[in-house]
Formats: structure tokens, sequence, C-alpha cells
């Protein structure tokens, strides 16, 4: 959606893939869906070094209403857990630098259960986000059918434009109509929504990563077009942190989901991360990757069985991010490749490999290199062609 939000990615952190719908804040205070926790998550944020890099929505996803609307109609929060309102709340956040993203769904109910938005509450409900001050809206697709869906996310888009408040609107409707042409419309879903979840939602495992990296090389055809500043696919939460993934299938998502231009939303407990995981969501040169103001989705080039596979991203100033993705799981290996077989123009760059930090110089399109990886691993190297310092860049010069 062309208004000036979302020229980049989104970043940021969501409640669901690790906090679910645990609304026992009697048995578990400190982890049910409740003001505490995003207030929480907020002061992480701001505290860690998060929001410098970027991270800066903090996102409500289901289970955050009460059962009933008021009697004007509007939702509302569960008043034993958010006492003090979802205003005060997007308070909190709005005075820590950070925007506040909540959870609705085109339908009866939520996925969970919730009042769900019918068509006839889209407006009421759209406006109750804007007076709160809320900065982003995930309209889930839960308990309606496509011809409904076919007007309520227009309706949607229209009625938070309608607020005056600037507020991004991400879409889960290609998810329920299987995420491919010809039931998915991708460019109007370009003209109404800023993100959109393509594919079914992400579990705490390496085989749901990998399913949806396999489905979005699959797909990319039809995929990899769509995407563009202020119109993004969304593969779902970044689960580093977790349970489910190992630190080389940690690396591998990060990667992956820079390469896809895709939303760094994590899903994760900030207050106990361990230092593994921060080190690879708090990556710069990866954040820069995923954040390059082209906005280029990348694409799998190579898939040599179940081996490897190779993907390519294009950046800013002839810059480019190649990923060696292993799809072995029983042995470490070597793989020679040469920039030549990846039909790379001419020159020599500079490579640095973003998990090492090593630097390699003078690597030119038939240089061959040689990349170990372990199993499910991944290797990343960022590209940046060797400019010819140009007389006027003495100081490159003295620098170099
Ligand atoms: O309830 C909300 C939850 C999260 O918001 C996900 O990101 C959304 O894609 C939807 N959602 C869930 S669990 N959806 C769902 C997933 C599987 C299923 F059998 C029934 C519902």
């Amino acid at each position: 959606l062309d208004n000036g939000l979302l020229k980049i990615p989104p970043m940021g952190w969501m409640a669901w893939e690790r906090f679910r719908c645990d609304v026992d804040c009697q048995d578990d205070p400190e982890n049910c869906i409740s003001e505490g926790l995003f207030r929480d998550m907020a002061d992480r944020l701001a505290e860690d070094g998060w929001r410098e890099l970027g991270y800066e929505y903090i996102i409500i996803d289901d289970c955050w209403m009460s059962r009933l609307r008021d009697e004007q109609e509007k939702l509302q929060p569960e008043p034993s857990r958010f006492p003090g309102g979802i205003a005060k709340l997007a308070r909190y956040i709005h005075d820590r630098g950070l925007k506040l993203g909540i959870y609705a769904d085109m339908g009866t109910h939520t996925c969970m259960g919730f009042p769900g938005t019918t068509l006839d509450k889209i407006e009421i409900d759209a406006q109750t986000f804007a007076s709160w001050g809320v900065d982003y809206l995930k309209f889930d697709g839960c308990y309606s059918n496509p011809v409904e869906q076919m007007q309520g996310y227009p309706l949607m888009s229209k009625a938070l434009n309608a607020t005056g408040r600037p507020i991004v609107y991400s879409c889960s409707w290609p998810a329920y109509l299987g995420g491919l042409p010809p039931n998915v419309n991708y460019s109007l879903l370009g003209d109404i929504c800023h993100l959109w979840r393509n594919y079914y939602d992400i579990q705490d495992s390496w085989d749901s990563v990998q399913g949806i990296i396999e489905w979005f090389s699959d797909n990319q055809d039809d995929l990899q077009p769509a995407a563009g500043p202020g119109r993004w696919n969304d593969p779902d939460m970044l689960i580093i942190g977790n349970f489910g993934l190992s630190v080389d299938q940690a690396r591998s998502q990060m990667a992956l989901w820079a390469i896809m231009a895709a939303p760094l939303i994590m899903s994760n407990d900030l207050r106990n991360l361990a230092n593994s995981a921060r080190a690879i969501l708090q990556n710069k040169m990866i954040i820069a990757i995923n954040q390059d103001p082209m906005g280029i989705q990348g694409r799998r080039l190579l898939q040599e069985k179940s081996q490897i596979e190779v993907y390519w991203r294009p950046l800013s100033h002839s810059a480019s991010a190649l990923v060696f993705l292993s799809r072995r799981t029983d042995m470490p290996y070597l793989y020679h490749t040469s920039l030549a077989k990846l039909n790379y123009d001419a020159g020599s760059y500079e490579a640095y490999e973003v998990f090492t930090s090593s630097t390699v110089t003078g690597l030119n399109a038939t240089t061959v290199f040689t990349v170990s990886i372990n199993p499910s691993g991944v290797v990343m190297w960022y590209l940046i062609p060797q400019q010819k310092p140009r007389q006027s860049d003495t100081l490159y010069d003295q620098h170099k």
C-alpha cells in the first residue's frame, strides 16, 4: 500500500509464536497475554539496543480481547488482563520510542474464538484502534468465507485510511486462499495492504522453517515480483531464541528472511534470550541487507538435489547478498563455486561473511572459492564491488 509507510520491511516483536493464547494470569502471570507482558517487552526493546537497530513495532496478537464488545459495540481488552486499557499501553510504548500493533479478525470470531470483525464492524473497529493510538493492525481471516474476505480486506484498508492516523496494515488474506494466483491477486494486495501472510503459521521447529523456505522458493516466480517498498510478503515470525532451532538453523532463518526482504518480527522472550540468539538477531550486516532501500526480494538461484541451495538478493550500490544453505542432515561438507557459475558480471568484489565477519578481497567472477557448511547450516556473503577510486576520492585513497 503506497502511502509512505513501510518503505522497508517492518522490524519488531509479536507475542503469538512464543506466548500463544496463554490467558491464565493466575497461574502464569509472567507469560500470560497481559499489559505486563507488553510493558516488559517494550522495556527490553528500549533498553537492550533493539530499538536502535530498527526493531520498533511491538505487536499484540490474538487473545487480548474481552469476550464481549462494550455497550457501544466497541472491542475492548479483557479488563482483568489489561486493566489500564490499550490507550494507556500505547502511551507506555510510544514513550519508549516504539510503535504498537494490535490484532483483529475479518470474520465472526478470531481464530481462538474472541470477538471477530464482521463487515458491519470494520468502521467502528478501525476508529477504535486509531483512537487508542495503534500504529499497526494484523487482520486475520478465520471464520469468514472468500466472498466476505473479498469485501472486508479492501474495506478495512479504506477504514484505516479514513481514520487519518498512519496505521500499517498486515493482511492474512492470501494465507486463507492458498497463497497463489489465480485465487490470490498480488497486485490488488499491493494496493490495499503493506504486508501479507502468504502461507501456513510458523511453528517452533526447523521442519517448519524449512517448509516455509521451500514453499517461498518453489513459488518465487509468483511471489518475488509482488514485493517492493510498501508491499511485503510475510513468511511469518522469527522464532530465533526459542526451543526448536540449533544455532546453525537460527542463522539460516535469519539469512533467508534477509534474502526474502521479510519482516523481521521476533516472537521470543526478550527477558531471557541466549547470547547466541541475540548475536544473530542483532547482526548489523544482516539487518542492513534485510532493510536495503531498493526493497528487491531475493531468489533461489541454484538447487543441487538435497545438498545445497544458493540464494541471491541484489542490493543498493550494485552490492549483493549471497547465501549458501545446506539441506544436508548428515555431515558438514565443502562446496566449491565461482561467481561465474552464478552468472555474475566481471569486476572484483570485496566479500564479507556475515556470521564470522571474515573478509575476502579481490574476489572476481572466475574466482573459485570453497565453502564448508554444517548440516542445515548457512554461509552468507555480503558482496561489494570494489570501486576504482576516482580522482575526487582522495579521501578514499588515503583511507584505503
Ligand atoms: O489465533 C491467532 C493465530 C496467529 O495469529 C497466527 O499468526 C494466525 O495465522 C492465526 N492463528 C492461528 S492459531 N490460526 C490457526 C492455525 C491453525 C488452525 F488449525 C486454526 C487456526
